[in-house]
């Protein structure tokens, strides 16, 4: 890729030595050392420097130089006393770039003029040691808090040795114009760090401080920054620097390497051409089902109510195929192989998804960009990615022969209810949402809706939406941080994240339940006042929410269009169907959510 990558260690978790290496490991060229990490290595600066080194990285900057342009004295002298120290610490580890962020002391005089002499007087001084200094813009800072401001201030210092830092949270989140950016002199920018954020209601600096994330998980124009940062014919390092919370908790390695990749869609966003394009992604050509045998017997007696017929077996294995339109489930009972292992780790449970797309080599050259491991060979029916906690995402064309080498058993049903999956739903852990959210839209071209939050009776569940722009392929994926809401407690019966529930389109709900109803499937009750509610809410007319009722479908109107839904008892405990409706309707019936979620709840305290 063009731009050469760097992070900033306070973006990962752990002690300093293994911030480094993950971010060796990662595949980053750099590296930017927040002062704070120095306290975590066991040896003198000299020794971090080496590390570094050794580890193949350089260090791009020290940072960051505090609350320096603009104090009075005695604070003025005390600065550069301050400075003079930190460049003996650079020297020592062997960086010449210091990040000087700008002055948020209350102590501070305003004036560009005044940071200029400030900044050109520190510029000198760095230069007789061999360093630089950049001036970077804090969206809090005292006076100065625009990137232009502080490029005026680095302009008007005129020295070779002082240059600016372009941070794309400051400048996006307050939604400055970038229309400047093109007309600093490449030279002069010695840094730009990158973050994203998701748009938030709140203070700059908590925000910045606490909600940062990759490229491709927030909401901030990236593309525009990146756009004007190829105008001003930048060079140099892209440097992540992601202040979050639930970064500096998670496995400093896993951040590293989505970060990594979070680098390479940002240089994607502004030169699509320079990498090979994401894969045009049609949908989901069949899912498979890990079983044990028993289990095995009871899912597909499942299948077959709800209208699916065996279609083929393996001629040796305990392996079926199961059809109903264009909805196809594996039900995979062998006693060894991947799907048996899956099946001991997480029970009855979807081990893969075979995913189609128009071209596979495009999918797997894409995948090699982004540095996504493909499972491939002898060993694979189809080549496949990884996917959530340890599944498999097999990729296909949508011709693909993959059953050929299964026996055809009956044809599937000439009058299919049930005619496609509409969409699939998962359960994370809430640390994963953010890492499947760039994995999809960058490996994958998927496109992906921002966060929102179902109430749950336990606690809140946080929800995103990741699909293609037909509609043809939705992924819905759910995590909580409360221990006792549905989706906590699906990951702990499954021991980790999973399918929770298959949505299955029908073109005529009350007919495709009829004929549930009649096969005996198990449908999970609605409580009465739900409909009550519902009939005020919309002025239904009250025959109309009878049927409604009487097949416990849940409903839900747009502007645009009518969505129904109804739900299968839980199978195995937490994994379930929806058979779902739509009426020119995109969405997924957030307002009937929390009724399902309450209803599923009444039921597993029945259960217990
Ligand atoms: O939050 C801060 O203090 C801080 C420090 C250094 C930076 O480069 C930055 O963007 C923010
Ligand atoms: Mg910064």
């Amino acid at each position: 890729m063009g731009y050469r990558t760097s992070i900033a260690t306070v973006s990962l978790s752990g002690d300093l030595r293994s911030k480094l290496r993950a971010i060796a490991q990662a595949g980053f060229e750099g590296v930017e050392l927040f002062e704070q990490d120095l306290l975590t290595f066991d040896g003198p600066p000299q020794a971090v420097g080496a590390f570094i080194r050794e580890l193949g990285l350089k260090l791009v900057a020290l940072q960051p130089f505090r609350d320096f342009e603009g104090l009075p004295e005695p604070e003025r002298s005390r600065a550069f006393e301050r400075a003079e120290r930190k460049f003996d610490l650079m020297e020592a580890l062997g960086t010449e770039l210091l990040l000087v962020c700008s002055n948020v002391s209350p102590k501070a005089l305003p004036g560009l003029e005044r940071a200029a002499e400030d900044l050109y007087e520190l510029g000198e001084r760095a230069r007789r040691r061999g360093m630089r200094i950049g001036f970077e813009a804090l969206a809090w800072g005292r006076h100065i808090h625009d990137y232009r401001d502080a490029w005026e201030v680095v302009r008007r210092a005129d020295h070779p040795a002082v240059g600016t830092i372009l941070d794309s949270f400051h400048i996006l989140a307050q939604g400055l114009p970038l229309s400047a950016i093109p007309r600093i002199p490449p030279e002069k920018i010695f840094l730009v760090q990158v973050a994203d954020a998701p748009r938030l209601e709140m203070g700059l600096l908590p925000w910045s401080r606490h909600f940062r994330n990759l490229p491709g998980q927030g909401q901030l124009p990236l593309q525009d920054f990146m756009q004007a940062l190829a105008e001003a014919r930048y060079q140099g390092f892209l440097s992540l620097e992601i202040f979050n919370d639930q970064f500096r908790s998670a496995p400093p390695l896993e951040v590293a390497q989505d970060a990594h990749r979070s680098l390479i869609y940002l240089q994607g966003l502004a030169q699509p051409q320079s990498q090979p394009p994401p894969p045009r992604c049609l949908g989901v050509g069949f899912v498979e089902f890990a079983a044990g045998e028993g289990e095995a017997a009871l899912l597909e007696d499942l299948l077959a109510r709800l209208g699916f017929a065996c279609t083929h077996r393996h001629p040796t294995r305990q392996v079926r195929l199961w059809q109903q339109g264009e909805a196809r489930f594996v039900v995979n009972a062998e006693p060894e192989g991947f799907a048996h292992s899956y099946h001991l780790l997480h029970g009855t449970a979807v081990c893969a998804l075979g995913l189609e797309v128009a071209s596979l080599p495009q999918a797997l050259a894409r995948a090699r960009a982004y540095r996504a491991p493909i499972l491939e060979g002898p060993d694979w029916p189809l080549p496949a990615l990884q996917g959530l906690e340890g599944s498999l995402l097999y990729l296909l064309e949508p011709d693909t022969p993959w059953w050929a080498g299964l026996e055809p058993l009956s044809p599937p049903p000439a009058q299919p209810h049930l005619r496609r999956i509409d969409h699939i739903a998962q359960v994370m852990p809430p640390a994963k949402l953010l890492s499947w959210r760039l994995f999809y839209r960058s490996v994958l071209g998927l496109e992906a809706s921002d966060l929102t939050e179902i109430p749950d009776p336990k606690g809140l569940i946080e929800s995103q939406v990741v699909q293609n722009p037909e509609g043809t392929l939705r992924l819905v994926q759910n995590a909580s941080q409360h221990t006792e809401t549905l989706a906590s407690r699906f990951l702990s019966a499954y021991y980790g994240g999973g399918v929770q529930h298959i949505a299955l389109e029908t073109p005529d709900i009350f007919a495709a339940l009829a004929a549930l109803e009649e096969a005996g499937v198990e449908l999970l009750p609605i409580p009465e006042t739900y409909y009550l509610d519902l009939e005020a809410r919309y002025g239904l007319a009250p025959d109309f929410v009878q049927t409604l009722k009487r097949h416990q479908i849940l409903y839900e109107q747009s502007e645009e269009g009518e969505f129904f839904q109804a739900y299968t008892q839980t199978f195995a405990d937490l994994f379930f169907f929806e058979i779902v409706e739509r009426r020119n309707y995109q969405g997924f019936g957030a307002s009937n959510a929390s009724v399902r979620i309450a209803a599923q709840m009444r039921r597993l305290a029945q259960s217990a």
